[in-house]
């Protein structure tokens, strides 16, 4: 009850209407323009959403004020079991604070640099063929294929697992009990009113029988690579998953890596991994139904896009090798206008201030809670010309913005450990993609304005529906 005087300088507002769009199922659109509606036009505010009064940052300049402080001055918030987020990602990378995140960290960041390359991403998008091939000239769910794309790319990058969601139209048992895992996870009901998590409900019982039944998978496979590297060399130029480099460093730099943290570890990079990139490519792959050929406004992306595949591939499709990659400028800027327009996670996660920071004219104080809304600093029309239109030339010039106006991968320390192989799946899998297939909207969708999201932080599409057909030679 006794609050520092500097808390009160900043601005509040009621975070009523967005709690009330929340519970509501509203698109997350609809509740980010609540969001700015109820800032009143201040970058900055103090409100309380469920048990969390928080000073919410909607601003490049007061973004970067937070974000290049050091990891201990404005730690991650840290749940305590019995919430949902401790319970499934425990202390892995994204939550965990302090020496132990700064050790898994460190490992984490060399084994990104020696994890698997564009081969191993084109292999997969080999299966993604077949698995459009079987799915040609009618409506897919985009969001569906890019997740059987990008978890069957997660399970050989983290730890060498193939799941074979591409292979069949079916869903593998353990990804059943993973998506069921991450329904509740998700729930803003449960982030809302945590004390929903310790009811004996039968849908909590299925939530910890599954957590228990997606553990015992993952100790297996943890288990395995263990005996698997005490017999196998190590050759220099070899492009091996994130936990055998992760076990192989730990023992070379004699850090116990006990099998329960690295079970968090691993869940971490799935759960950090998967949904951002389906739902960055999905936004891709709708704006380029969206925008296929008409020349109105430069808007002719998909063509643009495929003629400067094909000028870098070649009229032989093959998989592209990472300086391919680098010379497709303008599928670049196609990738990061989707981060900007939809940035997957749309707030990053609340920050617990350990001394007080300042933040533009503000001071905020000792133990306050920070969140940074990462959605309205790539709306915001000082950086930003017309913010609600898709238009990827606009990376393309060479006009100078704020460096933290675009930060859908966070900045800073904590910044996302999977930036660059997120990048790299992204215009492979776009790239071969391009190169084999044209695609178009339903006439008769949802989506044909915009893309409809669900209301959740971490942006999810609904129902968006993409025709794929053989693309034809001219
Ligand atoms: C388009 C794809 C991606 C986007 C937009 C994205 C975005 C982000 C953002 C915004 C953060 C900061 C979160 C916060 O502070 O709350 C983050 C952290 C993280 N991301 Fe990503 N990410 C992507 C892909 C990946 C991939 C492919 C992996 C791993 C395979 C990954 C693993 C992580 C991890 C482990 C963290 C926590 C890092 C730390 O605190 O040290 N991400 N990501």
């Amino acid at each position: 009850n006794k609050k520092p005087s500097e808390i009160d300088k900043i601005p509040r507002a009621s975070a009523l209407s967005t709690m009330w769009l929340m519970l509501r199922n509203r698109p997350q659109d609809e509740i980010q323009d609540a969001i700015r509606e109820s800032a009143k036009g201040h970058d900055i505010y103090l409100s309380k959403i469920g048990p969390i009064a928080s000073v919410n940052i909607l601003s490049a300049e007061y973004a970067k004020d937070i974000l290049t402080k050091s990891e201990d001055l404005a730690p991650k918030l840290e749940y305590e079991p019995g919430f949902v987020y401790y319970d499934f990602f425990g202390r892995g990378l994204i939550f965990s604070n302090g020496d132990l995140w700064r050790t898994y960290r460190k490992l984490a960041n060399t084994a990104f640099n020696s994890a698997l390359s564009p081969e191993m991403v084109g292999e997969t998008v080999l299966e993604l063929f077949s698995y459009t091939q079987r799915n040609l000239d009618l409506p897919i769910d985009i969001y569906e294929t890019m997740q059987r794309t990008t978890i069957e790319i997660l399970g050989k990058l983290a730890f060498g697992y193939k799941f074979g969601y591409l292979k069949s139209n079916k869903t593998p048992h353990i990804i059943t009990v993973y998506k069921f895992i991450m329904s509740i996870v998700k729930s803003p009901y449960r982030f809302i009113f945590p004390w929903i998590n310790k009811l004996p409900t039968a849908n909590n019982k299925k939530f910890y029988q599954s957590i228990e039944e997606f553990d015992k998978f993952i100790f297996d496979i943890v288990e395995t690579k263990r005996s698997e590297i005490k017999n196998k060399p190590i050759s220099d130029d070899e492009h091996v998953d994130l936990l055998t480099s992760m076990l192989r460093l730990s023992e070379q730099e004699k850090i116990h890596a006990d099998t329960k943290q690295l079970r968090d570890e691993m869940v971490n990079f799935f759960v950090a991994g998967h949904d951002t990139t389906s739902m960055s490519l999905s936004t891709t792959f709708y704006y380029l139904a969206k925008y296929p050929v008409i020349i109105t406004l430069n808007k002719e992306i998909q063509e643009r896009a495929r003629a400067e595949v094909i000028n870098v591939l070649g009229n032989e499709l093959t998989i592209p090798t990472s300086e391919q990659l680098k010379k497709m400028e303008y599928i670049n800027a196609i990738l990061k206008e989707s981060l900007r327009i939809y940035p997957p996670g749309s707030v990053i996660s609340l920050r617990s201030l350990k001394e007080p920071i300042k933040i533009g004219p503000y001071v905020v104080p000792k133990d306050v809670l920070c969140l940074i809304n990462l959605w309205q600093i790539h709306y915001d029309p000082k950086y930003w010309e017309n913010p609600k239109q898709y238009d990827p030339d606009r990376f393309l010039s060479n006009e100078k913005r704020h460096p933290f106006s675009w930060i859908p991968f966070s900045s800073g320390p904590r910044n996302c450990v999977g930036q660059n192989f997120a990048l790299m799946e992204q215009r492979v899998i776009l790239s071969m993609m391009l190169h084999k297939y044209s695609w178009t909207l339903p006439k008769y969708t949802i989506n044909k304005e915009k893309l409809i999201l669900e209301s959740q932080f971490f942006l999810k599409p609904v129902d968006v529906k993409l025709i794929f057909t053989k693309r034809t030679e001219k």
